[in-house]
């Protein structure tokens, strides 16, 4: 989730329906009409030449109404090209800085974009939807939290947890409105298709920054609902502990100097039933934790209280891996499973086809995955590449690239995937 991603992505995808509203101010009819003139006039026939304007007037002037009336009113349902209006229905503050809100849809959409159609159940494992900031016309993207137990997703209402970055221009207009303000959105934007990528393998290791836990989150209940063998792991870094517990939560002593260069002075947070005053977020993922037990673990580093994830966190995570006695083997070029075609895969695509696997039965691997800023994605597993004004995987680097180097079956085994 970069920003400058982010920023490349208003814009491009900015560019989307001010093309085709451009395209539409030349309807097929008036151009069909146009050409006929201009042959018609070249023949000098003296009968057409009385009728032909009239004829021309009528067209056009049909033609424009014909247009004006379909093209004036605005898609109000949500769909990929145009934004469609929202109201904010609830707002909660998580710290100073980040919020949770909900938002309801202005008109019923009896088939929502991103339900399986004829379920109640998202569609995809890992989606996005990108808000606009209507003063200043840019657009940048934010994940929905998935539906909380009990909630029926089919009446359009969307959660999102944002922070407010500093300087930052979307995140700070959201952070101003609320309930009642009026929201624009669009979308689905489908993320990686998790699902097909994990295939036959049960294990995910989710590794987010701040705000990044919503694709966390989002791809846990995927995968979990999805198999019952499935083993999912959350390590979240956060910077101050309000993100996690309202009023800070329990006094904690600041480690000393000395314990912090120990091991016992890195003392994560587990998150579990046991988790006292949860902030928004953090009552989520302990309901979530309720709802699939152990095949759920979160583990929880805070900046301010010098804890954070370290190479020996990752490599436990990975290696507590259900691995069942299978050896999965990618086939060169295989979309889906084939490590070095990640490489040049950007962060949204269409979900996989039969088609896009050439590996065989069985096959899978297991999925190490980084969602936050870009410095934390870069600092865990590379940076992201630019790529004909794309933003693509990149090579793996960063903690999980001396990983991979330390353990080379952890490269076989393993597609990380940077969001
Ligand atoms: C697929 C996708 C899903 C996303 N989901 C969420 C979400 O659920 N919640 C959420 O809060 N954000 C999410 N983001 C990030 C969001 O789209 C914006 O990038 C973010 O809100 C900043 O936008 P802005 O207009 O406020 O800042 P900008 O005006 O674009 O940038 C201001 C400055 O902040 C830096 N910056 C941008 N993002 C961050 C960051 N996360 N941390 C530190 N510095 C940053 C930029 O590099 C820039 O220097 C997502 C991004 C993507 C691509």
């Amino acid at each position: 989730m970069s920003g400058r991603g982010a920023v490349l992505w208003a814009a491009r995808l900015h560019k989307a329906p001010l093309t085709k509203a451009i395209t539409r101010t030349a309807p097929p009819s008036i151009q069909c009409c146009s050409r006929q003139y201009a042959t018609a006039t070249t023949k000098s026939h003296p009968k057409r030449s009385k009728t032909l304007p009239i004829l021309i007037t009528t067209a056009i002037l049909g033609g424009s109404l014909i247009y004006y009336s379909t093209t004036s009113s605005k898609p109000t349902l949500l769909n990929a090209d145009y934004f469609a209006p929202y109201t904010i229905t609830s707002r909660e503050a998580v710290s100073p800085t980040s919020f949770v809100f909900t938002i309801s849809p202005q008109h019923h959409n009896p088939s929502l974009p991103y339900l399986a159609p004829g379920t109640s159940s998202w569609r995809y494992p890992q989606w996005s939807v990108e808000f606009k900031q209507p003063q200043v016309q840019i657009a940048r993207h934010y994940t929905p939290l998935p539906p909380l137990e009990g909630e029926d997703p089919s009446d359009g209402s969307l959660r999102f947890y944002v922070r407010a970055i500093g300087g930052g221009e979307m995140s700070h207009y959201l952070s101003r409105l609320r309930i009642g303000h009026d929201v624009w959105l669009r979308g689905p934007h489908v993320g990686f298709d998790v699902l097909a990528r994990l295939g036959s393998m049960k294990k995910v290791v989710f590794l987010a920054g701040g705000t990044g836990v919503a694709p966390a989150m989002q791809v846990a209940q995927a995968v979990l609902d999805q198999s019952s063998e499935a083993q999912v792991d959350i390590l979240w870094a956060i910077r101050k502990r309000q993100e996690l517990q309202r009023g800070n939560g329990p006094a904690r002593k600041r480690p000393s100097w000395w314990q912090f260069w120990s091991t016992d002075g890195n003392q994560l947070v587990e998150l579990d039933s046991q988790l006292q005053d949860p902030s928004p977020v953090a009552r989520q993922l302990k309901a979530m934790k309720s709802t699939y037990g152990k095949r759920l673990h979160i583990q929880v580093a805070i900046d301010d209280e010098q804890t954070q994830f370290r190479e020996s966190h990752l490599q436990n995570a990975i290696s507590s891996g259900n691995r069942q006695g299978v050896s999965p083997v990618a086939t060169p070029g295989c979309r889906l499973h084939d490590s070095s075609a990640l490489k040049l895969a950007p962060e949204f695509e269409t979900p996989a086809t039969a088609d896009d696997c050439k590996c065989g039965a069985g096959a899978g691997k297991n999925l190490f995955v980084v969602s936050g800023p870009d410095g934390f994605v870069a600092h865990y597993s590379g940076p992201k590449r630019w790529l004909g004004g794309q933003q693509i995987q990149g090579p793996v680097g960063g903690v999980a690239g001396q990983l991979q180097r330390k353990y080379p079956s952890l490269a076989n085994e393993w597609l990380v995937l940077k969001l």
